[in-house]
């Protein structure tokens, strides 16, 4: 079964929302009724330059809709792309990051909110508590580990928040 399938079936098996619908707000922008999705993704740019694009077309595609973002913290890769996307955009982004891990995957000044947590699977409950919805872009196995898990809670009804993918066509 394809990923992006998977994704959904899982998310609707946990009882997950439909598709996303917007509405137009009084500014003719389209708002969405999630507040804040959880991106996942690589912390390496990847082998094709789709990846990259379409990592800052999803975080322009946010802040067009009002949503703020969820990542893992980290301003390398297609995680660096998205976050600066929603930030420049003006939209708020918690990025969620264990101690030990800000040397490798922090360079620079932070982007947005930085939440310190001590360990992965803190990092990973603080961003399933924070987010209304997920969605995986390309990555490597951080991305993959994350999207498993996501998708098991969704399975084991510890969440009930749309999962999704964005692997095709990339
Ligand atoms: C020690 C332990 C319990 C590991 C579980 N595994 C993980 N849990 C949470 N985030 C992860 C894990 N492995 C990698 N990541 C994070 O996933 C992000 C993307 O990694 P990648 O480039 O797709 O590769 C990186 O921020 C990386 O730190």
């Amino acid at each position: 079964m394809a990923v992006e399938a998977m994704a959904e079936k899982e998310a609707g098996a946990a009882g997950g929302v439909a598709p996303e619908s917007s509405v137009v707000g009084g500014g003719g922008e389209r708002l969405s009724r999630f507040r804040r999705i959880c991106v996942y993704c690589g912390s390496a740019k990847g082998r094709k330059a789709s990846y990259q694009d379409a990592a800052v077309e999803l975080g322009k595609e946010l802040v067009e809709r009002g949503i703020d973002l969820v990542y893992g913290g980290g301003s390398i890769g297609l995680m660096g792309l998205v976050s600066h996307a929603v930030h420049d955009g003006g939209r708020h982004v918690i990025g969620v990051i264990p101690k030990s891990l800000m040397p490798r995957e922090v360079t620079g000044d932070p982007v947005g909110e930085v939440r310190a947590v001590s360990g992965m699977h803190e990092r990973k409950a603080e961003m399933v508590r924070f987010s209304d919805a997920f969605i995986a872009l390309p990555g490597g196995y951080g991305t993959l580990d994350e999207l498993l898990e996501v998708l098991t809670w969704a399975q084991l009804g510890i969440h009930k928040k749309p999962v999704t993918t964005n692997f095709d066509s990339l």
